[in-house]
């Protein structure tokens, strides 16, 4: 397969680069990095380890069978607009949060994807693997998807562990309310994931597992106005299922907030909020939780 990650840092580069093992591969990205790859390959270290020479380049192909989008969610737009003219058989967002309402601008069929992989770009031309996940594809609606099943394939091609599911509206709200509960709640309390997990000792330190809780009951409430069956109960047993096996992990968000960097909080919280609007729910959590990061990126200069 002829395939395009746009957006080559992180995990673009760790799945393009594994992808590389299989086929064609073009990894649009920025300078050096771009540069770096053209000239010398990429390097994958860490829990999986290759050396590959995919393409690499700062604009988009103007073709290819499948566009892997792996920008922050916060350049979807932009990475749609660049894509606009382009020929493409089939585009997946391997993204968190909401994106691929963007995505259906583009004249090619949307497949819904997640990523559980951990990735850093190291440096320019080398990226770490930190953490062995899975991939799930599947359509934007419930059902198999013909288009999707190609994709699961494509990855499996390149041994990349992946799952082809046909219940990705759940699988991807049950991974919203695992990210709006664990993000925004981890990166304003400045604590590890693990901290969201019960209350210990009792009585105290229940603050943040109730907030992270909170967030996640109220995706859940607006999953089932969008008519996606998604209980209070799985959401909650999702977050805390996820801040136990990544008890130690500074979550993406909270790695932002350290840095002084943009978050995805409007892709996720916001985008609870968003949806919650259209179906009149009441969601208190996630609107305060988005407030006060978009208060804080505005205080950091970075929005
Ligand atoms: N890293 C991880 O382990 C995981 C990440 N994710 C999700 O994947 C997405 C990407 O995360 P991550 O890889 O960490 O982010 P990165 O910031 O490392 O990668 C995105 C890259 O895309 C580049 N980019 C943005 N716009 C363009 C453009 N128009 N043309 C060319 N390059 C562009 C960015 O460059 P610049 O910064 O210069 O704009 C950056 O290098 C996020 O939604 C994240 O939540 C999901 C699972 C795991
Ligand atoms: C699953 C989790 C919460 C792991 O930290 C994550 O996706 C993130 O940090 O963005």
């Amino acid at each position: 397969m002829d395939i395009v990650v746009f957006g080559a840092g992180s995990l673009g580069s760790l799945l393009g680069g594994l992808l590389a093992r299989a086929h064609d591969v073009t990894l649009v990205g920025r300078d050096p990095h771009v540069s770096t790859v053209r000239k010398d390959g990429l390097r994958i270290e860490g829990e999986v380890e290759a050396d590959v020479d995919p393409d690499a380049d700062t604009t988009a192909p103007e073709s290819a069978d499948l566009v892997l989008v792996t920008v922050k969610s916060y350049d979807t737009a932009a990475a749609v607009e660049a894509l606009a003219d382009g020929d493409y058989g089939a585009v997946c967002s391997l993204q968190n949060g909401l994106t691929e309402e963007r995505l259906a601008e583009l004249d090619a069929p949307v497949v819904a994807g997640t990523a559980s992989y951990g990735a850093r770009l190291r440096e320019s031309g080398l990226v770490d693997c930190t953490g062995v996940g899975r991939v799930v594809v599947g359509g934007l609606d419930r059902g198999p998807d013909p288009v999707a099943e190609r994709v699961g394939r494509a990855f499996r091609a390149a041994d990349v562990r992946t799952l082809v599911a046909s219940d990705m509206p759940r699988r991807r709200w049950e991974k919203l309310a695992v990210n709006a509960g664990i993000n925004a709640t981890t990166a304003l309390c400045r604590v590890e994931n693990g901290a969201l997990v019960g209350g210990d000792p009792p009585g105290k330190g229940e603050n943040a597992p109730r907030l992270a809780r909170e967030a996640a009951h109220e995706t859940a409430r607006v999953a089932r106005a969008e008519g996606v069956p998604l209980s209070n109960r799985q959401a909650r047993a999702a977050v805390e299922r996820v801040a136990s096996a990544t008890a130690t992990n500074r979550s993406s968000m909270l790695q932002d907030v350290e840095s002084r960097s943009r978050t995805e909080v409007d892709a996720l919280n916001g985008a609870v909020v968003d949806r919650a609007e259209r179906h009149d729910v009441g969601v208190p959590t996630n609107r305060t939780l988005t407030r006060l990061l978009r208060a804080w990126e505005r205080g950091a200069g970075v929005r």
